[in-house]
């Protein structure tokens, strides 16, 4: 069951005589249980999307169903309490300096129906399950960034929200810190059953985390699917430079190529990009590819990760042989669903 659910979302923002369009005829549909990862450059319309979830942003023009609720037809004070439902962080934090680690958490529930012991338990919960119990007296400043990232999702579960909308959370943050904020989504997506929607510039954070991505480009997506649809298969460039950057492949290129100006192809080599989904599909092939074909293979580059349970590989290798073998043994790998992408040499 779809829990957000956009449709036909256009934003536009008028400046001076200048018109922005931040948002374009764009819809998404998010389901239950989702961690869904919106991935784009800065301006690419990330943000205000999103942001029309809670209607932070209204949009110009769409609708925006969340929970089933039309949230543009809401009085304010029901738009307020369906807001408390949907949670957000962001990258800078925003917690407020002069109140405790405790006070921030309990900021959300001020006006809450809570006892105060009530409220008090309730904090002290939150602060366990982001594992920051013990400093709950401490000021914001006492804290490092991953410290303070936990707190501000501490806040922003205080309301028992079912979505949480993570903006750039991680941005500002080094990368094992990083994979420990990513860890705590993962771990609040499983227990809580929390929906998340997680917005970055890094497809590494969403390969780490999400089930879905959607790729945007100039106020819309240019590419939406799951995460192994997207990492196996990609269609757009935009979409393939963001892979190749979160499974190291464009840095391993570089050194490629860089070995190739020294050492050049033969007139009999070719280079291979081989991709492949499943521990066992690629290696059986390769070791028998001299047998089967006369072809001899150099690896220069694997590299294999774990996607949503899935192994998923990609390696760049040299073929050596007669291009009939070549091709045949080509034929074989893409008949056992290896992906195989020329990328240089080959020609005779
Ligand atoms: N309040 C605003 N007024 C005018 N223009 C805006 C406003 N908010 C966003 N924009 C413009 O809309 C476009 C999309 O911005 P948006 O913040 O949604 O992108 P983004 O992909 O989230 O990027 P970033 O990660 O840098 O925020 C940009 O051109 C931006 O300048």
């Amino acid at each position: 069951m779809a829990v957000i659910s956009l449709k036909n979302i256009n934003v536009t923002f008028k400046q001076k005589k200048r018109e922005i369009i931040a948002v374009q005829d764009e819809s998404i549909e998010i389901e239950k249980g989702d961690i869904y990862g919106i991935v784009g450059y800065s301006g690419a319309g990330k943000s205000t999307l999103v942001r029309t979830i809670n209607l932070l942003q209204r949009p110009t023009s769409g609708s925006v169903i969340v929970n089933d609720i039309d949230m543009l037809q809401l009085s304010s004070k029901e738009l307020r309490d369906q807001r408390k439902k949907i949670g957000m962080i962001f990258q800078h934090f925003n917690l407020m300096n002069e109140l405790t680690i405790f006070g921030n958490v309990a900021q959300p529930l001020k006006h809450s129906k809570l006892s105060k012991a009530d409220k008090a338990d309730k904090v002290n919960k939150l602060l366990k399950l982001v594992g920051l119990d013990e400093r709950a007296d401490n000021y914001p400043n006492q804290l490092s960034g991953g410290q303070k990232q936990r707190v501000a999702i501490a806040r922003a579960l205080a309301n028992d929200p079912e979505i949480l909308i993570s903006d750039e959370a991680t941005s500002a943050l080094d990368p094992r810190t990083t994979n420990q904020i990513l860890s705590l989504l993962k771990q609040l997506n499983r227990e809580l059953g929390l929906t998340i929607v997680l917005i970055t510039h890094e497809m590494q954070a969403i390969k780490e985390t999400a089930n879905k991505v959607a790729v945007m480009e100039n106020g819309t997506i240019i590419e939406r699917g799951s995460l192994l649809e997207i990492f196996t298969n990609p269609q757009k460039p935009l979409t393939k430079d963001f892979i190749n950057t979160a499974t190291n492949l464009d840095e391993a290129l570089v050194k490629v190529n860089e070995l190739l100006t020294t050492q050049p192809l033969a007139y009999d080599e070719e280079l291979i990009k081989i991709s492949y989904v499943g521990a066992d599909t690629a290696q059986p092939l390769l070791s028998t590819i001299y047998a089967d074909f006369g072809v001899t293979t150099n690896i220069l580059y694997s590299n294999m990760e774990i996607l949503t349970q899935t192994p998923v590989g990609i390696a760049v290798a040299i073929f050596k042989g007669s291009v009939a073998n070549r091709n045949a043994a080509k034929t074989s790998f893409s008949d056992h669903g290896v992906v195989i992408t020329e990328l240089q040499g080959g020609t005779n």
